[in-house]
């Protein structure tokens, strides 16, 4: 069924505690599981459909997590060598996170792993982190030539492990988290140099936990460990990918005037905040603290009269998921946005260059798909109109929020949104007067 999204009347206004971060959820499973006999309380634990299979995955490697009712998880590890072979397949659904960062915690395990998802992860790209993973010593087969979904991890010893430089030929959290988690498994040391440096949740989660890692501009290197010393708690920030929703409405919506609450503002996912400024967007910051080395703030975002602008690779890593949202406060503003480095945006669930091109042309005929990027012509008039998610929860939110300041939308296959905002739709109708 179609979702139906009206243009908003009065503006957006009030409080939206702004639910956990999904990469840090992940990596709360992942590293707590590892822990000696340790109980870790994860606080804000997002509760989506993504995160949920990696919960699965967690389980079925012999990991005890108790969820309870106020969205914490209590996760009780196994210690480095603990994890148990998985007696089916492990689905990892639509999440890209969880598969690459699983084929980095499995690489150097004694049991066999298979994995499966859905149709959209068995189009995407796993040669990036296998490359690495038999560099260091596993053994992995898939589907093309060891590039695709399903894809079987052979069981292995740590002595066939070592360590690696690697230089990595694309800017991924994800795969240098797979090759962090397998240097922690298969206790080596690794060198990882970055094009651009990517998001960080991986590093600052070791960290807390008592490894040794160290960063330096665009390099990261790991020291192994002989066992994980876990915080009691892990409390997950707000997901600014989330907030990012929240922060472009409130800025194109006229009249509007919203608090967002607990955003993770680790510097390595804030270039939304960069670049909206850089638009003109009229957002603050307040009550900032860290907790498990991750910035967190409130957020105080109100309508501002935005103009249009240019960024390209730099920014990339520090705004990735963020294009879809940005293409829609870029079709607000005056003038032109041009979006260039951005190739990788074509390996997401779908090729979201394309789909965002595709679908917001139907409510205004104002975008240009470039090979690496977008021209997006602000200020022409929106039109109501139906529009495909392409199954891509970043594209149905971000269309729902041009529907909402623009003249409403359509949107058909909407409830991919569970992925990474299951209460995305509610939120957007109680913050309406
Ligand atoms: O490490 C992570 O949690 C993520 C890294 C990014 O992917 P890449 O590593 O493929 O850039 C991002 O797009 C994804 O939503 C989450
Ligand atoms: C690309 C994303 O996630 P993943 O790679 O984990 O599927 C996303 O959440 O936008």
């Amino acid at each position: 069924m179609n979702k139906t999204i009206a243009k908003v009347k009065n503006g957006i206004h009030g409080t939206i505690v702004i639910p956990g971060d999904k990469s840090v959820s992940h990596r709360s499973l992942m590293i707590s599981a590892l822990c000696d006999g340790q109980t870790v309380h994860v606080k804000n634990f997002l509760r989506s459909a993504d995160c949920l299979s990696t919960l699965e995955a967690i389980r079925a490697l012999g990991v005890t997590v108790k969820e309870n009712e106020d969205n914490s998880l209590d996760i009780t590890g196994v210690g480095l060598q603990g994890l148990q072979e998985p007696q089916t397949i492990v689905d990892a659904g639509d999440s890209g996170t969880l598969l690459r960062l699983m084929m980095g915690l499995l690489a150097a395990q004694p049991f066999l792993t298979t994995f499966t998802g859905d149709a959209a992860l068995h189009k995407r790209p796993m040669g990036r982190v296998i490359k690495p993973l038999e560099m260091m010593g596993a053994k992995i087969v898939g589907r093309k030539d060891n590039t695709l979904l399903p894809i079987t991890i052979l069981p292995n010893e740590k002595k066939n492990f070592h360590g690696i430089t690697y230089e990595m030929p694309v800017a991924s959290a994800q795969v240098k988290s797979a090759i962090l988690l397998a240097a922690l498994t298969a206790g080596v040391e690794v060198k990882i140099i970055e094009p651009v440096p990517s998001r960080n949740h991986t590093e600052c989660m070791m960290r807390a936990f008592g490894i040794n890692v160290e960063t330096n501009g665009n390099e990261v290197v790991f020291h192994p460990a002989e066992r994980l010393q876990g915080p009691k708690t892990i409390e997950v920030p707000g997901d600014i990918s989330s907030a990012a929703f929240w922060l472009v409405a409130g800025s194109i919506i006229p009249n509007s005037s919203i608090v967002l609450k607990n955003v993770g503002v680790n510097p390595s996912r804030t270039g939304i905040l960069d670049v909206l400024r850089d638009m003109g967007a009229d957002i603050v910051e307040t009550n900032r603290y860290e907790s498990g080395g991750e910035a967190i703030a409130d957020i105080h975002v109100k309508s501002a009269k935005l103009h249009g602008t240019a960024f390209g690779k730099d920014i990339m890593p520090r705004l990735i998921d963020e294009i879809p949202i940005i293409a829609v406060a870029a079709l607000f503003a005056e003038g032109e946005t041009k979006i260039t480095g951005a190739e990788e945006l074509r390996v997401k669930e779908t090729d979201r260059l394309h789909a965002i091109a595709e679908e917001f042309n139907k409510l205004a005929p104002a975008i240009t798909e470039l090979e690496d990027g977008l021209i997006i012509k602000g200020g022409l008039p929106l039109k109501n109109s139906e529009a495909f998610s392409y199954d891509d929860h970043r594209i149905a939110m971000a269309l729902a929020i041009a529907g909402a300041a623009g003249e409403g939308v359509e949107i058909s296959h909407p409830e991919c949104v569970n992925i990474s905002y299951p209460e995305f739709y509610d939120t957007l109708s109680n913050v309406q007067i």
